[in-house]
C-alpha cells in the first residue's frame, strides 16, 4: 500500500512548496489575527494575496505529512492522510485535499476559540449567572471529580449559558441554484441575517437582555422549541457543528468547574469584540475554586 502511495505523492501543485516551519505558520497566522482587515478586505489583489497565503500554509502543512509517510513514520489518525491514501477514490487533487485538511484548522480553530472566549467572558461579565452554572455543577457533580461529557444533559444551566452567549454575525452569503419560492430567482445572492434572527422579539423577548433562563423549561430541562442559528441552517448548515458544540461545552465545562471567572476591571472590555474583528476583548481573571493539589491530583486521573 505504502509503494503505492509513494508514486501517487509527486504532486505538481505542491511540488514548490517545503514544509513550512510550525514558528513560521503560527506567525502567518497571528499576523491575520492582529489585524484581520489585511485578510478580509475584498480586492481582488488581496484576495488573491489571502490565497496564496492559504495556500502555501495548507500544501506545507500536507507536505509535512506526506514526508511522514514517505518514512514510515507513524503520523496517527490523520484526516490528510486518509485523503491522500484515497484520493484516487474521491477524485480529489492534491491541493483539494490540502484546503480540506487546512479547513479543519480554518473551520476549526478561529471558530470554536472564539466561542470559547465569548462564553467565558459572558459568564465574567455575568457573576450572577456564572454563579448558577457553579451551583448546578456543585450539586450535581460536587468538586472532587472532574465533570466529563456524559454529565452534559444534567447541566442545562451551562448549555442555556452557552446558548445566549454565542451570537452569530450575518452568516456566509449563498447563492440560489434555481428559482425559489417563485419570487427568488435563480443566480441570486441572499444573505441570512443571523443577527436579526436571533434579535426578533417575538422569539427572544428582551433579546437585547442576557437572559440564559430563556433556554430553559418550568420543568428545568432544556427546551426543545428553541433553536440557536449560531451554526446557520439548510444545506449549508456548519457539518462540524456537534464537534464545535462539544468542544465549547467541554472546555467551558472544565474551566467553570475549576475556576472563578472575574473581569479585570482595569481593562477595557469590547463584548462586541469577536463580531469586529477584535480576538483580545477583554481581559479575565481566574481564581481556583479547587486547591491546585487537589486540581492536579484530579485531571491526573481524568
Ligand atoms: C463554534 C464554532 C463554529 C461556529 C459558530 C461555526 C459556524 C458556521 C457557520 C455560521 C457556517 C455557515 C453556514 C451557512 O452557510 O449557512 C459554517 C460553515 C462551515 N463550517 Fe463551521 N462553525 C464552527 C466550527 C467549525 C469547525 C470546528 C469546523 C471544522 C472542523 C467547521 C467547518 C465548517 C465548514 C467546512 C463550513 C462550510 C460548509 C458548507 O459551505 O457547506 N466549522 N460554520
Amino acid at each position: 500500500m505504502r509503494k503505492v502511495l509513494h508514486t501517487h505523492l509527486q504532486p505538481k501543485a505542491t511540488q514548490e512548496y517545503e514544509p513550512l516551519q510550525m514558528s513560521e505558520a503560527k506567525n502567518m497566522v497571528l499576523n491575520i489575527l492582529d489585524d484581520p482587515s489585511k485578510f478580509l478586505n475584498h480586492t481582488g489583489r488581496e484576495l488573491k494575496r489571502g490565497y496564496e497565503i492559504s495556500k502555501r500554509i495548507h500544501t506545507s502543512q500536507l507536505n509535512r505529512v506526506k514526508q511522514q509517510m514517505q518514512s514510515n513514520v507513524d503520523v496517527g489518525p490523520s484526516f490528510a492522510k486518509y485523503a491522500l491514501e484515497n484520493r484516487h477514490r474521491h477524485d480529489l487533487t492534491e491541493l483539494e485535499i490540502a484546503f480540506l485538511a487546512g479547513a479543519f484548522f480554518g473551520g476549526g480553530s478561529g471558530t470554536i476559540a472564539a466561542a470559547i472566549c465569548t462564553v467565558l467572558m459572558a459568564a465574567a461579565y455575568f457573576p450572577e449567572e456564572q454563579g448558577k452554572v457553579q451551583a448546578e455543577l456543585d450539586e450535581d457533580i460536587g468538586r472532587h471529580k472532574a465533570p466529563t461529557l456524559a454529565d452534559q444533559e444534567s447541566l442545562p444551566c451551562l448549555q442555556a449559558l452557552i446558548s445566549e452567549a454565542l451570537v452569530a454575525p450575518d452568516g456566509l452569503a449563498h447563492r440560489t441554484t434555481k428559482d425559489e419560492n417563485y419570487c427568488i430567482p435563480a443566480g441570486t445572492t441572499v444573505f441570512i441575517s443571523h443577527w436579526a434572527i436571533s434579535r426578533d422579539p417575538e422569539v427572544y423577548p428582551d433579546p437585547d437582555e442576557f437572559k440564559p433562563q430563556r433556554w430553559i423549561n418550568d420543568q428545568g430541562y432544556l427546551r426543545d422549541d428553541l433553536k440557536s442559528f449560531v451554526f446557520g441552517f439548510g444545506r449549508r448548515v456548519c457539518p462540524a457543528q456537534d464537534v464545535a458544540n462539544r468542544s465549547v461545552f467541554i472546555t467551558s465545562l472544565l474551566i467553570l468547574w475549576a475556576f472563578q471567572l472575574t473581569l479585570d476591571p482595569t481593562k477595557p472590555l469590547d463584548d462586541m469584540g469577536f463580531l469586529n474583528g477584535n480576538y483580545r476583548p477583554c481581559s479575565i481573571e481566574f481564581r481556583m475554586r479547587i486547591s491546585e493539589t487537589e486540581l492536579r491530583r484530579i485531571m491526573e486521573i481524568y
